[in-house]
């Protein structure tokens, strides 16, 4: 099997800082990444990096068999679903929840042509439905909840069919009944093989949802643990990315970590 993302010794610099310090990480399509990190580790930075948005200063990286620097990214991008803050902050408020997802159709934000295909129409629909979003169809989305509009959000990076799904910090400004909905459909769609390969950026280890395979956590820039979720998600390892001393338990398929000093 290809890999989706293949970082090799990826390194950002800005200005005088190293951002991102010689990263190595191979993605399988098959496989759901969870990026763990404190603030400023460089996640939002990986990330970025892996949705084509930014380039690195140093290394190779590959995404979707493509090396950045040698594609053309405007090709690469509308293979990739992203859901972020940066991203929704330029949906118009005036745009009503189905035309934010249906445009993802067509990559732009804001609806300017009057007639979709009847195939991006049940789309959008069965989106609205899994997030259980389907009664918020007509309404605008400067008038929806934080977690209506992370669901709506989500919804639209799914809507183009696309081979590498990203979120960022999907949770940030939830309630904890609008977490847990929003985790149990991101279960639904780690579970199903036919999803892409999804890459999750979170603080928090109970926002982790069940169903997901891999996980990574970044340290100052580099890679301090690395590899299947139950092999990384160690009171160790994590005492060691966060730089405090950290114990994780493990309820069925979800943890959770308190701090012991
Ligand atoms: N253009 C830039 N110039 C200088 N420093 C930058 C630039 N962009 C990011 N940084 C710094 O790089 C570091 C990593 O940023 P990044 O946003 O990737 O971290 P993060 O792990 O996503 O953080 P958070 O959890 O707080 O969102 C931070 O210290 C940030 O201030």
């Amino acid at each position: 099997m290809t890999s989706v993302i293949e970082f090799d010794n990826v390194s950002v610099n800005r200005g005088s800082k190293q951002i991102l310090d010689s990263v190595n990480w191979r993605a399988q399509a098959d496989e759901r990444w969870v990026l763990l990190g404190r603030n400023g580790a460089g996640k939002t930075t990986l990330l970025q990096i892996a949705g084509g948005l930014m380039f690195p200063s140093r290394g190779t990286a590959r995404i979707l068999g493509e090396q950045l620097g040698r594609v053309d990214v405007f090709e690469l991008r509308p293979r990739i679903g992203l859901c972020s803050a940066a991203l929704s902050a330029r949906i118009p408020d005036y745009e009503k929840a189905r035309d934010v997802i249906l445009t993802a159709a067509y990559a732009v934000t804001g609806r300017w042509r009057e007639e979709y295909d009847e195939v991006d129409i049940a789309r959008a629909q069965d989106l609205m439905n899994l997030f259980e979003i389907d009664h918020l169809a007509d309404r605008v989305y400067g008038t929806l909840s934080e977690g209506e509009r992370k669901r709506v959000q989500i919804s639209r990076a799914l809507m183009a069919d696309p081979e590498l799904l990203l979120l960022d910090e999907p949770s940030a400004g939830l309630d904890l009944g609008a977490r847990e909905e929003l985790l149990a459909a991101l279960t639904e769609i780690a579970r199903d093989p036919k999803s892409p390969a999804i890459v999750l950026v979170t603080h928090h280890v109970e926002e982790i949802p069940e169903g997901f395979t891999h996980g990574l956590l970044i340290k100052d820039g580099h890679v301090s643990a690395t590899g299947r979720l139950d092999d990384v998600m160690t009171s160790e390892n994590l005492s060691e990315a966060f730089g405090l001393q950290l114990e994780i338990s493990r309820h069925g398929q979800r943890f959770s970590a308190h701090a012991t000093q």
